[in-house]
């Protein structure tokens, strides 16, 4: 498979690059609903065919998307704006915060129910991809909110000795933007009354926040590793009925080297993404 890239120069952003492109290019995975695509490979394919995803099948995507059209766009509007309501509450709540008490310590404590109730609710994106209501890649979406989840809830609420640590900040500091930002972007874009800000803002500022989030990711599993080793958490040793072995400590060390091959490619989608929709570019698979 060869890659090429043509400016469009249609100055459609994302939907007209899509109604300009060619067929759907066979996926390397199958998907598993209409709707959903399931590559981080290229970006056409995560939106551009809009969710037809096996070779030689009319884009069934579209269809779908306005058969399903206003029972999906009103629970999108919905979900979008309680979305964009809580990564609010939750922004106000640490400004507010480190205004009266003049430090990060107690930070988390302070807003970890909001948090863990709204990131929670984002596995609702994975669902959204499933049901083909969104034409956002399946795999993008899993690794994106799978990776929160475990932040969440077996790194910082599980292990509170490093509840406290700096880069707990930077990760909240990083998703927060970025959230008020992506949930903003897709209410106003429902509401077909997209302010170009917001829309700069969903695709530039994850170029700086992407890697902070994600340094701050790190450094909290990192800031994790004595207290897990130390306290042999969340692992399984031999000798047991069952017969099997976990340790959470190497569990810890394979996810922090998995985010090597698996962060560029999310980091180089949303690049793809935001030539796609901010330059109006097509970038085109096709074979050799
Ligand atoms: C068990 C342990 C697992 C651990 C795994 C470890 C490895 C992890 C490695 C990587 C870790 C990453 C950690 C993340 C950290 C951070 O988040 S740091 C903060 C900065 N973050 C960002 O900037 C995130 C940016 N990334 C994204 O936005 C995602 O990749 C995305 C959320 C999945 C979006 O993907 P994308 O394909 O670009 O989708 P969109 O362009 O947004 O949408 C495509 C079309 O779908 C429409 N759409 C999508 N969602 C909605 C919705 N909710 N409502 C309405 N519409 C929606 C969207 O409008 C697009 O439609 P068109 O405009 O018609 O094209």
């Amino acid at each position: 498979m060869g890659r090429l890239t043509e400016a469009a120069a249609a100055g459609g952003g994302a939907s007209a690059a899509r109604s300009a492109g060619p067929p759907p290019t066979p996926l390397p995975l199958s998907s598993t609903s209409p709707g959903c695509t399931a590559t981080m490979a290229s970006s056409e394919e995560d939106g551009a065919n809009g969710g037809a995803s096996e070779a030689g099948e009319e884009r069934e995507a579209p269809g779908k998307r306005r058969r399903l059209g206003l029972l999906a766009t009103v629970w999108l509007t919905f979900y979008n704006i309680a979305m964009t309501a809580g990564w609010l509450v939750l922004a106000i709540a640490m400004v507010r915060f480190y205004m009266e008490k003049g430090t990060h310590k107690g930070l988390y404590k302070s807003i970890q129910k909001t948090l863990k109730f709204f990131q929670t609710f984002a596995l609702l994106e994975i669902v959204h991809c499933l049901i083909g209501i969104v034409p956002t890649s399946v795999i993008v979406a899993g690794v994106q909110v799978s990776s929160r989840i475990f932040m969440v809830w077996l790194i910082t609420h599980s292990i509170k000795p490093i509840q406290n640590e700096e880069s707990v900040v930077l990760f909240l500091v990083a998703w927060t933007v970025t959230e008020i930002t992506r949930y903003s972007f897709y209410t106003f874009s429902l509401l077909d009354h997209l302010p170009y800000f917001i829309k700069w803002a969903r695709y530039n500022f994850f170029i700086i926040l992407y890697p902070v989030g994600v340094a701050g990711e790190l450094l909290t599993i990192y800031a994790a590793l004595p207290y897990v080793k130390k306290t042999g958490m969340f692992s399984i040793r031999l000798p047991n009925k069952y017969n099997v072995s976990f340790d959470y400590y190497y569990f810890l060390l394979i996810t922090m080297a998995s985010y090597i091959p698996l962060f560029p490619q999310l980091y180089f989608h949303m690049l793809r993404q935001r030539r796609k929709v901010l330059h109006g570019e097509v970038i085109v698979e096709k074979d050799d």
